[in-house]
């Protein structure tokens, strides 16, 4: 019901994001009132530190010391929480928000993956929108993409670069040479790290994004815990040059599929080819290609983290809300999402890179390729440069498709041989 009353937000959670939502509603204020026939104003914030300058003048904003109180704020239409955790204050105030009958805006992946279905559940029950644009690949409209514009399709895979972190840090490794530590301090200042950075490069971020993204383009309850999970602490400079050489980018990657075995859900470095919508897409953006039955492959590119990309899509959903618009949380009713089936990534046919730390004596090829035709893992390329007798070489092949279970057997044997010095890395190879 648009009535060109004012919709009137509380924000909870004035960090990055918080900060570049004040800023794009108060800048853009005149665009946004025309485009939903009503003002979009914010009316009370809830924020740790009172005296920090936003930007923004906050002189007739109220404040809440406590982001629950705000939530159920009589004079407040929109509650928008911005705070962050799976748990604790944000689920507390989302909750308090809707049974306060507050629509609520979201930037919390974590809070979607633990509790997506429940949440999703208590919002359509009570006729109410939980809108959560900006929780996957940033201020790419991936989720409205998929929910509203593939909507006529069966999705048959979806996979991206969900990490706007990792892939700023394996893209200024690889263009820089500078080391992970380094880059990733970069990141945190820019912005784009979670509170708890390792939530970015273990790979948890992403997956939370990943299961999020796999329940609306399959209509299927939020899994999080049957995604795979790896992040890129082990992807080296040695990694990133080989792929160069070999004709890919390394990227951490979220992949969903529908296979016979239920859906598959894996978060992974892979190495995929360097012309390919992902191999292409360096630095903090993301990446998202959604395949569809009838559509094909739609591919969307754009910054995944940082204040004005995410504040975007945060406001995204308010213009949304403010035009009276809803649609199902997770694109399907949230009594009618299929039930969680997982597929195990132990079924993956694939091809796979692989690198070995041995030493430089006769005969060690042998023994690594012997174990090789044992698993029949069949060799595409294999690299060996320069000689240092008695000392660590790196040994560097590719595979043909190869059945997952095989490759981690092949893998196992490998690591206990005494020529080989380092564990086995190994990547998947996507040729998307
Ligand atoms: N930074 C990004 O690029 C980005 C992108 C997409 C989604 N997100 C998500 O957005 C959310 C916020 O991220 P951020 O980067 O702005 O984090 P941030 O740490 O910069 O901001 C969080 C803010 O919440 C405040 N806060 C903590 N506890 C509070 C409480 N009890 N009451 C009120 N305020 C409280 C903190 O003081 C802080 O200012 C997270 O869920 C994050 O995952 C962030
Ligand atoms: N830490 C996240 C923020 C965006 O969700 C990232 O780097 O992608
Ligand atoms: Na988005």
């Amino acid at each position: 019901m648009v009535d060109g009353k004012p919709l009137r937000i509380g924000v909870a959670g004035l960090g990055t994001v918080g900060g570049g939502v004040l800023k794009l509603v108060s800048a853009n204020a005149d665009l946004l009132s025309k485009r939903t026939g009503r003002p979009i104003q914010v009316v009370a914030v809830s924020a740790r530190d009172r005296s920090r300058d936003r930007g923004v003048d906050l002189s007739n904003v109220r404040w809440y010391e406590d982001a629950a109180d705000l939530a159920v704020d009589p004079d407040v239409d929109v509650f928008v929480e911005l705070i962050g955790g799976s748990d604790g204050i944000a689920k507390q105030a989302v909750e308090a928000a809707l049974a306060a009958g507050k629509h609520v805006v979201t930037a919390n992946k974590a809070l979607l993956a633990h509790h997506g279905a429940a949440l999703a559940t208590k919002a359509e029950s009570a006729g109410l929108t939980l809108a959560f644009e900006a929780a996957v690949a940033g201020g790419i409209p991936a989720i409205k993409g998929l929910r509203e514009g593939l909507a006529a399709n069966n999705i048959r895979e979806v996979h991206g670069i969900l990490n706007g972190t990792c892939n700023y840090i394996l893209t200024e490794m690889r263009t820089t040479g500078r080391d992970f530590a380094d880059v990733l301090a970069d990141a945190q200042r820019l912005g784009y790290a979670e509170a708890d950075p390792s939530f970015d490069v273990d790979g948890v971020d992403a997956a939370h994004k990943l299961a999020v993204l796999t329940a609306v383009a399959f209509g299927a309850h939020v899994d999080f815990k049957s995604v795979h999970i790896e992040g890129i602490r082990h992807v080296s400079a040695l990694d990133i040059n080989y792929a160069q050489e070999l004709g890919y980018r390394i990227r951490l990657l979220g992949i969903a599929r529908r296979t016979e075995d239920g859906i598959e859900q894996r978060v992974h470095p892979c190495m995929v080819p360097i012309t390919s919508p992902c191999g292409a897409t360096d630095g903090v953006f993301n990446a998202v290609v959604a395949d569809g039955d009838f559509v094909d492959k739609v591919v969307l590119v754009g910054r995944g983290a940082g204040a004005g990309p995410t504040a975007s899509a945060v406001v995204a959903d308010l213009v949304d809300i403010a035009r009276g618009r809803s649609t199902p949380t997770f694109g399907v009713p949230a009594a009618a999402l299929e039930p969680a089936k997982a597929a195990p990534l132990s079924r993956r046919r694939g091809r796979y890179y692989v690198r070995l730390m041995v030493v430089d004596r006769p005969g060690v090829i042998a023994e690594i390729a012997a174990t090789l035709r044992d698993q029949n893992v069949s060799m595409e390329a294999f690299l060996q440069r320069g000689r240092a007798p008695g000392e660590a070489v790196p040994v560097v092949w590719t595979t043909h498709d190869t059945d997952e279970a095989a490759m981690q057997q092949a893998l196992a044997t490998i690591a206990s041989l005494d020529s080989v010095l380092e564990p086995p890395r190994m990547i998947r190879i996507e040729d998307f």
